[in-house]
């Protein structure tokens, strides 16, 4: 066994182990990093990088549909699924080499392998013990277990992006983001697609209002959501070419059959394996349990963020990088004393079109607040239209009392990028009508706020 000493051991290279151990370098520190995987992290090999250049191809292909006969001509509009599966690996494919080379020339030592806990300070990586000052934890989350009879054969996401060719029917298991993403990508390449939830609706993160528009909106184009369903079993048949899916609804067990059924049902923290308690660091089923300063409850040298903490805030990637800068400043301060300043984190699922979310919903706001709510269907305005968009809306939530926003919520094209002008509002205390005022540049999404607030 080697052994080899730092002044910190950063564990995973996201989002949020890549910026505490550059920041901690830069300040002159010794860091090691450990990688189970690939060096990236999921957000840029498996997540929000490669899903968007599979959005980006269904929404261009629902954009030239929609414009079709009124702006472009063509006769067939469709995905061709190799060349993106090739355009994504363009992405992807250099990220691994890349990121280590990175680190290494900044004068990180890397290592490949898992990290497991050999003592409060002590990392064990197969033959090698390492010893630090501080340790990091940014090892994000992986697909829950679908402890369910058949579960095996729900495909995760990491291989649904990795396929050359998409079969006819695919059921996915959950209606969350992952569900709704792809869902919306295998659709516009003309799968037949089926989600199944067990909540009595989809995007639970997001408006209903605009959930149910960006539903009925979906449904021509072969997705069928089936609510109030919780997914019970999945078997396949004998040569593996069919599957059924077994659900439970009000009105009893229904089956569904699919050539694919992808597992879209929620992530874990990553914590299996690693002996945190022989590390003593104290953790529960929803993460690694932290103080306001990231750091953990019961063992004051180690440090964790992202998607592995237990933490009432989404698990996304401005969440991971907000929560790192802190450890960064704390991790070597002799007083930790920075706490992170989420404010209202934007939320943006990628589906066809996008929807976004900001702030309180509807219902939360109506429960402490005079709310002025600014609701309508969209999908007629020239923006929309222009853009061969058919759906579109908002919901802008006023305080009446103070004129701030309380919550913005949006469907349809631009609506991923719009969300971050509320963000932007919201953060800095601007009023509905400083928002009215501000002069922005027309034709374009953006400038559309003013006529929502
Ligand atoms: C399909 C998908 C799409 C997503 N899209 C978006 C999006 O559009 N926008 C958004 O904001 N968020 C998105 N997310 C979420 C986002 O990817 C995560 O919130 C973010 O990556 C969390 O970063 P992290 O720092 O916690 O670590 P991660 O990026 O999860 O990286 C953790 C790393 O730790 C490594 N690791 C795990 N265990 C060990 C161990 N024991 N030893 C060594 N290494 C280990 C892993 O291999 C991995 O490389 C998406 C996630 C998925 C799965
Ligand atoms: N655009 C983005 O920012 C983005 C995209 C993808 C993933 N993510 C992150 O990854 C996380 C995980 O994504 P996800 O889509 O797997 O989870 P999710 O938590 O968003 O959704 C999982 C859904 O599956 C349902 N479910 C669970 N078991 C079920 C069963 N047996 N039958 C029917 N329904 C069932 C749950 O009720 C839930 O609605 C997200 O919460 C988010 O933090 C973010």
């Amino acid at each position: 066994m080697s052994n080899a000493e730092f002044d910190l051991i950063v564990i995973g290279t996201g989002p949020s182990a890549s910026t505490v151990a550059t920041k901690s370098r830069e300040a002159g520190k010794r860091v090691a990093v450990v990688e189970a995987r690939e060096f990236g992290g999921a957000c840029a090999l498996r997540g929000c990088n490669p899903k968007k250049v599979y959005s980006n191809a269904a929404n261009l292909v629902d954009r030239a549909r929609g414009a079709k006969g009124k702006q472009v001509e063509f006769p067939a509009m469709r995905i061709d699924w190799q060349n993106l599966l090739e355009f994504k690996r363009e992405f992807t494919d250099p990220v691994a080499d890349k990121t280590e080379a990175s680190y290494q020339k900044r004068g990180i030592e890397t290592y490949s392998g898992l990290a497991s806990f050999a003592g409060p300070n002590e990392i064990r990586v197969g033959e090698t013990q390492l010893t630090a000052k501080r340790i990091f934890v940014g090892v994000g989350a992986s697909p829950r277990k679908l402890d369910i009879p058949g579960g095996q054969h729900a495909m995760l996401s990491d291989a649904f992006f990795e396929l050359s060719s998409l079969p006819n029917r695919i059921t996915f298991v959950g209606g969350g983001y992952i569900s709704l993403e792809f869902a919306c990508v295998a659709a516009r390449h003309g799968c037949d697609v089926t989600v199944i939830e067990r909540g009595d609706r989809v995007l639970e993160p997001f408006d209903p209002d605009l959930v149910a528009q960006l539903v009925d909106y979906s449904a021509p184009h072969s997705m069928k959501i089936i609510t109030d369903a919780k997914v019970t079993e999945i078997s396949a048949d004998e040569v593996g070419q069919s599957t059924t899916v077994k659900y439970y609804t009000s009105k009893g067990e229904k089956t569904v059959l699919a050539d694919l059924v992808v597992h879209g049902a929620g992530r874990v923290p990553n914590l299996q394996n690693m002996e945190l308690n022989v590390g003593e660091v104290d953790f529960g089923d929803r993460g690694i349990k932290v103080n306001d300063f990231m750091q953990s409850i019961s063992n004051p040298n180690v440090y964790a963020a992202g998607d592995c903490v237990e933490c009432p805030q989404p698990r996304l990637t401005p969440t991971a990088n907000e929560q790192a800068r802190v450890v960064v400043k704390n991790l070597f301060a002799e007083q930790p004393l920075n706490r992170p300043d989420y404010g209202d984190i934007p939320q943006v699922a990628f589906t066809v079109p996008a929807i976004a979310a900001i702030g309180m919903s509807q219902l939360e706001a109506e429960k402490g607040h005079d709310v002025e709510v600014r609701h309508d269907d969209t999908s007629s305005w020239g923006s929309v239209r222009k853009h061969g968009q058919r759906c579109a809306g908002y919901k802008v939530l006023v305080d009446k009392k103070t004129d701030r926003i309380l919550g913005a919520h949006l469907l349809g094209p631009g609506a991923e990028e719009t969300i971050n002008l509320f963000a932007l509002a919201m953060k800095h205390g601007l009023t509905a009508t400083d928002i009215k005022s501000t002069l922005f540049a027309f034709p374009t999404f953006g400038s559309d706020i003013r006529r929502m607030v």
